[in-house]
C-alpha cells in the first residue's frame, strides 16, 4: 500500500510549491550564480517525470516500480533535508488507515465524467479541478 501511496504523490505532488528556499548565501550551482536573498523555487513536477530517473514508463502509474527505488532522494513530494515535512510519517499512516477501511467495504471505479489525466488546481497545496469516480460496494 506504501507503494501506491508514493507513486500516487509522485505523479501528483499536490504540495510541490512548498518545496522553496531562500538562498542566505551567494552560492555557485554548475553555471549559475545563486545570489544571497534570492528565493528558489524547486521544479518538483520535472524531477518526478524525469525518464531518465524513473525510466521510460515514467508516466504511468506503477507502484512496484519502489520495490527497488525506496529511497530514491528525487522524490520530494514531501521536500527533503532538515525542513522537510513533518507531518510525512502521519500523512502516510493516516492515508494506509483510511485506504484499508474504505476499500475494505468499496471500490472506486472510472466513469464517463472522470478526467484522465487528473488536473490540479490551487498554489501552496493542490486538488483536483474536478474528480468524478463512481462508489461501487463489494460483494462478499
Ligand atoms: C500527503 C500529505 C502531505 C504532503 C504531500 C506534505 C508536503 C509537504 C512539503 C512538500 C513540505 C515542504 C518541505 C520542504 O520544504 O522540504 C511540507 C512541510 C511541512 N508539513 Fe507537510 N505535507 C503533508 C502532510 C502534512 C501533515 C499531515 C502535517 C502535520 C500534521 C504536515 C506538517 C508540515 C509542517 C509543519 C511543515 C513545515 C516543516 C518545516 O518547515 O520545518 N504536513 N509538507
Amino acid at each position: 500500500m506504501e507503494y501506491a501511496i508514493k507513486e500516487a504523490l509522485r505523479l501528483y505532488p499536490m504540495a510541490s510549491f512548498a518545496n522553496a528556499r531562500r538562498c542566505m548565501r551567494t552560492t555557485q550551482l554548475g553555471e549559475y550564480t545563486v545570489e544571497a536573498g534570492v528565493d528558489v523555487q524547486l521544479d518538483t513536477w520535472s524531477l518526478h517525470y524525469d525518464k531518465t530517473i524513473w525510466g521510460e514508463d515514467a508516466d504511468e502509474f506503477k507502484p512496484e516500480r519502489w520495490s527497488s527505488m525506496s529511497n530514491q532522494p528525487s522524490f520530494l513530494s514531501f521536500g527533503a533535508g532538515p525542513r522537510q515535512c513533518l507531518g510525512m510519517r502521519l500523512a502516510i499512516l493516516e492515508e494506509k488507515v483510511l485506504l484499508a477501511h474504505v476499500l475494505r467495504k468499496y471500490s472506486f471505479v472510472t466513469n464517463t465524467r472522470t478526467q484522465i489525466p487528473m488536473k490540479l488546481i490551487g498554489r501552496a497545496t493542490t486538488r483536483p479541478a474536478n474528480l468524478y469516480l463512481s462508489v461501487k460496494a463489494r460483494e462478499f
